[in-house]
């Protein structure tokens, strides 16, 4: 997520770029060379519409040149029948574009996976088709001529002043989509593509952030098919066809999908390369595809992934080494959350005809630690599973203070103020450690995308709330000298210490950890129980499910053991240390609880 420049420096160098293209066909520049640049806008807004589904948000949609049809033949029916005006063709390609994605989109974002591929490309091959259906209006096959030079307030433009129009709505889009995605949105995107079960855990609505940002993605797709319906005053669905979805992958790949301006560099060299002269044209799509692979082969992440490892080593090392470390400051507390405590009144759940969880019920105290131990098949990580919203209780009631949390999807639970960590720690990749604990907000601190795609005030003061949250966090933690490393290096401990801090930050009253001190060497571990002592006190609601009894004893202010998908006992450790049940139990299972023997637990 780290941009080689500052915000600022970025948008003086965009202004200057900007400005000297704009000036370029006043400045005596050759007309071959202004058509070129135009080729290459028109082909990197399209190229940045799959960058942000498929870099970004980590979907393989292929629907852009279906989008870009549809901004064209929206264009130049309007151009040819009402009006000319290029904003108002530009405003009707993006409404169209919308339309279509939405439409399109929303069967194959439900399904996921490749779905959305499938049913994307099946959209493309439709549009000679359709085209044809309407072939009085669109012209059919033979193509739609007569489309007339754009205008502007009703002036007609030259072909200078298109141009000029093309390159200052291009630099607008790209200045957004970087806005959007060097902000919390682009976090989002990337806590998605790590995992949608941790985008949920955030409380991030999957299908909704997938919606938006496949729709968002039709915008550019969808200009670009606007400019190129005047540039020659005809329009032909021949080319809209195969051989344009593989141009726009292959410029993906090679600029660097994950990549803003990797998009103007791939499509930089579809349009320069030897590829595009009229000798290869009747081996163009075997071309492209060879382009495609060797690029997906050689490069990670293209050109654009190229120059940032090439900055990094030159620049990057100095600045995300790691400070100085120094230990959790005594004046760094968690944030107090106001005790909230977790009921589960009678819950069962079923999967087939293997009965998991049988009438479980228990009360996990506000601002105290529960421990949930069992041996292996009992259904705590069922349990979880229920109170998180990733399953659905066949009977009985969760409670976290007085609202029912029971049957809400798993986002929502988290905006209620679940927090949970993971037994193997999901950090997303490209992701500083400072950004990560940040993402714990983006379901309880939602700021508008308008807000951040046009840097509003609401931006910048989110912005300044989550530094200072995360400065908090990570100072209790004793993680700011990490501030900038990348979260997903890190070390195993690291990592669980980065889960909790994220957790916190959402201000999660109830935090749910699943075996968070497997792995973890003694020091870890004591950090840990120093941590989860802290939050404790303020106020945070703690769950576990912990294999390590010995780590019960030392945290755990309450403790209930599940048997087969009841309750066998509960109370406090020592309690449930000698408690006979238990002890007959597991002492008739080889003496374990889940893996750790209590003859061992108790004699340290
Ligand atoms: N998604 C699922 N589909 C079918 N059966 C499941 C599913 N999840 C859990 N079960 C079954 O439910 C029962 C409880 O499993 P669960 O994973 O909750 O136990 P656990 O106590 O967490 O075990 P462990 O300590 O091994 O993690 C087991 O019999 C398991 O096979």
């Amino acid at each position: 997520m780290k941009s080689i420049l500052t915000g600022r420096q970025l948008g003086l160098v965009w202004i200057a770029v900007v400005g000297v293209l704009v000036a370029l066909p006043w400045v005596g520049a050759d007309p071959a060379n202004i058509r070129l640049i135009t080729l290459i806008a028109i082909l990197a807004l399209s190229v940045s519409a799959l960058n942000l589904t498929l870099g970004y948000a980590g979907e393989l949609a292929l629907n852009q040149v279906a989008i870009y049809a549809a901004g064209a033949y929206v264009s130049a029916y309007t151009a040819i029948n009402h009006s000319a005006d290029l904003l108002l063709c530009l405003a009707l390609s993006v409404v169209a574009a919308l339309a279509i994605g939405l439409l399109t989109g929303a069967p194959g974002l439900r399904l996921g996976g490749w779905t959305l591929a499938i049913t994307s490309f099946f959209v493309v091959l439709l549009v000679p088709s359709v085209v044809n259906v309407f072939g009085e209006t669109l012209g059919g096959f033979a193509g739609l001529n007569g489309i007339p030079l754009p205008s502007l307030f009703g002036r007609e433009l030259s072909t200078e002043e298109f141009y000029v129009v093309l390159i200052i709505v291009a630099a607008l889009w790209f200045a957004v989509f970087r806005n959007i995605v060097v902000s919390r949105h682009g976090s989002a995107l990337l806590v998605l593509k790590e995992s949608p079960v941790l985008a949920a855990a955030v409380g991030t609505s999957v299908y909704r952030t997938k919606m938006v940002t496949y729709a968002l993605s039709g915008i550019p797709a969808g200009m670009a098919g606007c400019f190129a319906a005047f540039l020659d005053s005809f329009l032909s669905p021949v080319s809209l066809n195969i051989n344009l979805v593989i141009v726009i992958l292959a410029a993906s790949i090679l600029g660097g999908s994950m990549s803003v301006y990797g998009a103007i560099v791939g499509a930089a060299i579809m349009e320069i390369g030897p590829l595009r002269t009229s000798a290869f044209d009747q081996y163009a799509t075997i071309a492209y595809g060879v382009f495609l692979v060797i690029g997906g082969l050689l490069l990670r992440n293209g050109i654009a992934g190229i120059a940032h490892r090439l900055w990094d080593a030159r620049f990057g090392a100095r600045r995300r080494r790691p400070a100085a470390e120094e230990p959790p400051a005594a004046e760094f507390r968690f944030p107090e959350v106001e005790g909230r405590a977790l009921r589960i009144s009678k819950v069962g759940k079923s999967f087939g005809g293997n009965r998991a969880l049988d009438g479980v019920g228990f009360v996990a105290e506000a601002g105290r630690i529960t421990a949930l131990v069992g041996p292996n098949g009992s259904g705590k990580t069922t349990l979880m599973n229920l109170v998180s919203g990733y399953y659905r209780a066949d009977q009985g009631t969760i409670e976290l203070g007085d609202r029912p949390i029971s049957g809400l999807p798993a986002y929502r639970v988290a905006r209620c103020g679940v927090g949970r960590t993971f037994q193997t720690p999901m950090v997303p990749h490209g992701l500083t450690v400072a950004e990560t604990i940040t993402t714990g907000r983006l379901g309880s601190h939602p700021v508008p995308m308008i807000a951040s795609a046009l840097r509003l005030p609401a931006h910048w003061r989110a912005l300044a709330e989550e530094a200072e949250s995360g400065r908090r966090i990570m100072g209790a933690l004793g993680l700011s000298h990490l501030a900038g490393v990348p979260a997903a290096d890190l070390a195993l401990g690291t990592r669980r210490m980065l889960e909790l801090g994220r957790a916190v930050a959402g201000g999660s009253a109830l935090i749910l950890l699943d075996e968070v001190a497997s792995g973890l060497d003694e020091s870890d571990i004591q950090d840990l129980v120093a941590v989860l002592g802290k939050l404790r006190d303020a106020g945070v609601t703690i769950v576990l499910v912990e294999h390590n009894f010995a780590l019960v004893r030392a945290i755990a202010d309450h403790v209930v053991v599940l048997a087969e998908g009841r309750v066998l006992a509960e109370g406090d450790p020592e309690e449930i240390a000698t408690h006979p049940d238990v002890v007959s139990t597991y002492l008739g299972a080889g003496g374990e609880i889940s893996g750790t023997r209590l003859a061992t637990a108790e004699s340290e």
